[in-house]
């Protein structure tokens, strides 16, 4: 604990600071960044432009406030993106991050802050505060995450890359145990430009030449340390399962059932307001699964998600 730093106050004493930050997309898909200035709580660090929630503010008034004070920029739409809490020893912060997809304006530092576009696969190797480190993980990630059916149709030529066009691309190839039709699917999301997870193997993964691994909840709980692979998912029911994800260094969780779905009627599902409850106490980008569509994304993105994830309603024939 740094006892005399002068951002220090007890934690349990006071509620987390609200602060907004914008996820600013230019139409190059560049995106766009401030640096704080040297005397400011981790200063120095890149971050998403915006600032503190003022006491009876709304959230999209003090994004609004915030983006034109920095950067002389108008937000015409937003959406939400991620929520995350976070504890810096001398300081909690929940940072409610929002997408903005339409602006008016050409920004500039107005405070004398540099500002810069980056290309979004540079954001990994900048110097960011801490409490990002999820949103940058959830930005090189997409809305839809596709779980392939079983048993595989037979027109899966045909049904993956369509579905891999109409936006999920990331891919959960499961319930395939032949090797050689593994590596064809693999192969089939890499030409259309989508990443492939396979069920808990690593070294099946590497063999397939697969992106990663999707930990199923009884296979991640065994595990202690995170698979050698560029991306893990894990599959989450509950609090102490994505604690352990958390744990594990997974990139991403799945979380479900959010709704009954056809084939467990008798589960209820937990909702949405459980489902934003966990997703925003769990630092890692949370797919909502579990009875969601491609349509449902709003809602989820509202609750914390950072996509929806699906078999049969992802898939098209
Ligand atoms: N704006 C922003 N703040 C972040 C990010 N990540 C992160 O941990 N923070 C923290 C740093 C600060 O503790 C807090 C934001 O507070 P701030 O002091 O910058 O807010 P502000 O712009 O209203 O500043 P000021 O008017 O008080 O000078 O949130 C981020 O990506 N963007």
């Amino acid at each position: 604990m740094s006892g005399n730093h002068s951002y220090e106050r007890p934690r349990s004493a006071c509620a987390p600071l609200l602060v907004v930050a914008a996820i600013i997309r230019g139409p190059d898909g560049r995106i766009l960044l401030s640096q704080r200035p040297a005397h400011k709580h981790k200063g120095g660090c890149w971050e998403f432009p915006g600032g503190k929630v003022e006491q009876g503010e709304s959230l999209a008034d003090a994004l609004a406030r915030e983006l034109h004070e920095e950067l002389g920029l108008s937000v015409l739409a937003c959406q939400p993106f991620m929520t995350v809490q976070h504890d810096y020893p001398e300081l909690s912060v929940r940072l409610c991050f929002r997408e903005v997809t339409a602006f008016a304006g050409q920004p500039s530092g107005r405070e004398g802050q540099p500002v810069q576009w980056f290309e979004p696969a540079a954001l990994s190797e900048l110097d960011f505060p801490e409490a990002n480190q999820p949103v940058v993980r959830g930005l090189a990630l997409p809305d839809h995450w596709l779980i392939l059916p079983s048993p595989l149709p037979t027109d899966w030529h045909d049904a993956l890359p369509r579905s891999i066009q109409a936006g999920a691309t990331l891919v959960y190839l499961r319930g395939v145990s032949d090797q050689q039709q593994l590596r064809e699917l693999v192969q089939c999301c890499h030409a259309h430009g989508a990443q492939a997870l396979v069920a808990d193997d690593s070294e099946l993964a590497q063999a397939v030449g697969a992106d990663g691994v999707h930990l199923r909840h009884q296979s991640a709980l065994a595990r202690t340390e995170r698979p050698p692979l560029p991306w893990v998912s894990v599959a989450c029911h509950d609090a102490p399962s994505l604690a352990h994800a958390q744990a594990l260094g997974a990139d991403m969780a799945v979380l479900s059932p959010v709704k009954a779905t056809p084939t467990h009627p008798e589960q209820p599902g937990m909702g949405w307001a459980q489902f934003q409850t966990l997703a925003e106490g769990t630092p890692i980008p949370i797919y909502a699964l579990g009875g969601v569509t491609p349509e449902d994304l709003s809602a989820a993105r509202a609750a914390g998600a950072r996509g929806v994830a699906g078999i049969r309603a992802f898939w098209r024939r």
